[in-house]
């Protein structure tokens, strides 16, 4: 049996802007210290409360990902302890860096919460996996410890462009070939009142210590940033997470969109969007 109320939530991109690795745990996960930004750009979770536990995914970029219990949207709700009839509509691509599958177990929980009225558990939301709190945040932040402690930063808007080759990375592949584990953390940040100041502090004074390691396992990055700095009005080009989805950032949503054409037009094999993060 299902109940007829059907709730909905959003699962943006997440986007690194700037990941500094840090440190190492005991227990092998890295200390991260990285500023996040979310697109208006993502996967759909939709569903009703049900006696059991179901799963469809549809959307365009539903092929291979997983349907049965390996699903981050399942393992959430397994872990809130509910049942309920989902839809996932896959817009991003998985194991691409943008937290495709954590922002989908986010926005699970939220589903949940809007029908049962029972708040997530969120000091335990890291069980899920490392980019979960981050997710369920779900806006402008700086993310440091493994991921679980988020801190509000206050960051224009920037228009960017995020294109993924079609190649996937996984994420514990690229940590282990990291060279070098206790980097410098962020510098502190200074007022950014214009999306022009974000992108000269990010260019200046950060970087993502995981685009070396992920350009060894996957050339094929090379090429994407090499594409973004190309493309006309880019003013930074970067790898977001373990990637290999890419983001360039741009002064103005137009010239972003121009360049996205363009870019879709060199590599129609890739995955190309002109997007707004906040
Ligand atoms: C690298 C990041 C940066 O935001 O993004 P993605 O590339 O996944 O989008 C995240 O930390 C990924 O988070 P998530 O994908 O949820 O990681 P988990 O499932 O918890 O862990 C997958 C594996 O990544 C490694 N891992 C993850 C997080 C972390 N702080 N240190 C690690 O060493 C571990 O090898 C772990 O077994
Ligand atoms: N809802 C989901 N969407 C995408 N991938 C998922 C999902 N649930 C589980 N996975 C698995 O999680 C892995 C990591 O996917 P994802 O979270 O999109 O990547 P990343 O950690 O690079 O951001 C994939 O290889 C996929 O098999």
């Amino acid at each position: 049996m299902t109940t007829a109320e059907r709730a909905e939530a959003f699962a943006p991109a997440k986007v690194n802007l700037a990941l500094h690795v840090t440190g190492q745990r005991a227990d092998g996960y890295h200390l991260l210290d990285s500023l996040v930004m979310f697109a208006n750009l993502g996967d759909r979770v939709s569903a009703c409360l049900a006696d059991q536990l179901r799963l469809s995914v549809t959307g365009p970029l539903a092929e291979g990902v997983p349907t049965g219990p390996e699903n981050l949207v399942l393992k959430a709700a397994v872990w809130a302890g509910q049942s309920a009839d989902f839809e996932l509509e896959k817009n991003l691509p998985a194991a691409a860096g943008i937290g495709g599958g954590s922002s989908d177990a986010a926005a699970a929980l939220r589903v949940l919460e809007a029908l049962t009225g029972q708040p997530a558990d969120v000091g335990r939301l890291a069980e899920l996996g490392a980019d979960v709190p981050v997710c369920y945040f779900g806006r402008a932040c700086r993310m440091a410890g493994v991921g679980e402690q988020i801190e509000a930063v206050d960051l224009p808007r920037v228009a960017a462009v995020l294109a993924n080759p079609r190649v996937e990375v996984e994420t514990p592949h690229v940590f282990g070939k990291l060279a070098a584990k206790n980097n410098a953390p962020l510098p502190e940040l200074p007022p950014l009142g214009s999306a022009s100041d974000l992108i000269a502090f990010l260019r200046e004074q950060t970087r993502n210590d995981l685009e070396p390691p992920a350009l060894a396992l996957a050339p094929v990055i090379g090429e994407v940033l090499d594409r973004l700095w190309g493309l006309e009005g880019a003013r930074l080009a970067r790898m977001s997470g373990s990637g290999a989805t890419c983001f360039a950032l741009f002064d103005e949503i137009g010239a972003a969109e121009t360049a996205a054409a363009a870019l879709s037009a060199q590599r129609p094999d890739w995955w190309v969007s002109a997007v707004w993060l906040s």
